[in-house]
């Protein structure tokens, strides 16, 4: 089986994060590992308290989980301050951690910021360059480069994160017209399509997404294959995500299509 990692925060309400990470993993059929790099105390509807970790806790974590378990792929969300993301930065360059999905999380679903303002600076400048592709929203992606959200000037932006130096960018289509997903690798842009599901219960789309992508990178799809498929399995996620669990918008199921008509 392959292995995953990922490296990011906690949800406490386990609709998004770490948590909705490792059920992405389940559901990609590969086996997921985590450093938690920070908790927040969250639900569907708000985020109440977020605790950073010193960096070192990221580290250690990371080089004890790949010293004997091994990681194919690694995903990061979460990283909420310019500290963790450096030492996180560092530390895959230095263990040569293959397949980087970087997930630039910045505002929760619910309003919350999730990653310090100042720490824009170090992702562009320490982590993007190391990645094998961006996943960024359409609203990351312009605050990434510092501009207003302009959906028709999608390909510009992404056109600018390249420079930066991923290997390629995915600006994801959850919150854009069409719904599809973009993929730029600097050389042609690529539509992601698919269905457009109801949108109420969509906590954890972007973790389900990265997770997704990695885990079929680390099963040695090529990068628009794991592209169509991330957005499938996201997609998939939100179509049975659960109105019924919180007040606010529900957690992404992962594994709604797999368990429908099980015998629990
Ligand atoms: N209503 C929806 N129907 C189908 N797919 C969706 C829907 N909302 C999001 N997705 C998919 O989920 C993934 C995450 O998208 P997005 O919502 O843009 O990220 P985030 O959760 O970070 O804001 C993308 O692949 C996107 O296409
Ligand atoms: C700990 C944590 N990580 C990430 C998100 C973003 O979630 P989404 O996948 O809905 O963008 C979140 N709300 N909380």
């Amino acid at each position: 089986m392959k292995r995953v990692m990922s490296i990011a925060t906690s949800d406490s309400g386990a609709g998004a994060g770490i948590q909705a990470d490792l059920k992405a993993f389940l559901r990609c059929g590969v086996y997921g590992t985590t450093a938690i790099v920070a908790a927040t105390a969250q639900n569907t509807v708000e985020v109440t308290d977020i605790h950073p970790f010193p960096p070192e806790v990221a580290v250690r974590q990371i080089e004890t989980v790949v010293s004997d378990i091994g990681a194919d792929a690694v995903k990061t969300g979460m990283l909420f301050n310019a500290g963790i993301i450096s030492a996180v930065a560092g530390t895959i360059r230095r263990l040569e951690l293959p397949n980087l999905v970087v997930d630039p999380v910045m505002v929760a679903e619910s309003g919350a910021v999730l990653l310090e303002p100042e720490a824009v600076g170090t992702y562009r400048e320490e982590l993007f360059p190391l990645a094998t592709a961006i996943t960024p929203n359409l609203n990351e992606a312009f605050a990434l480069i510092g501009e207003e959200r302009d959906e028709s000037r999608i390909e510009d932006c992404a056109r600018a994160l390249y420079e930066l130096g991923p290997r390629a960018v995915i600006i994801t289509g959850g919150h854009t017209e069409s719904g599809a997903d973009l993929l730029y690798d600097g050389e042609r842009f690529t539509r992601i399509e698919g269905p457009v599901h109801a949108a109420n219960n969509t906590h954890g789309a972007g973790c389900t997404h990265s997770s997704a992508l990695a885990s079929f990178l680390a099963r040695g799809m090529d990068l628009e294959e794991a592209a169509r498929n991330a957005r499938r399995i996201a997609s998939e996620a939100v179509k049975y995500g659960l109105g019924e669990i919180g007040k606010g918008a529900g957690p992404v199921h992962a594994l709604g299509a797999i368990l429908e008509g099980a015998d629990l």
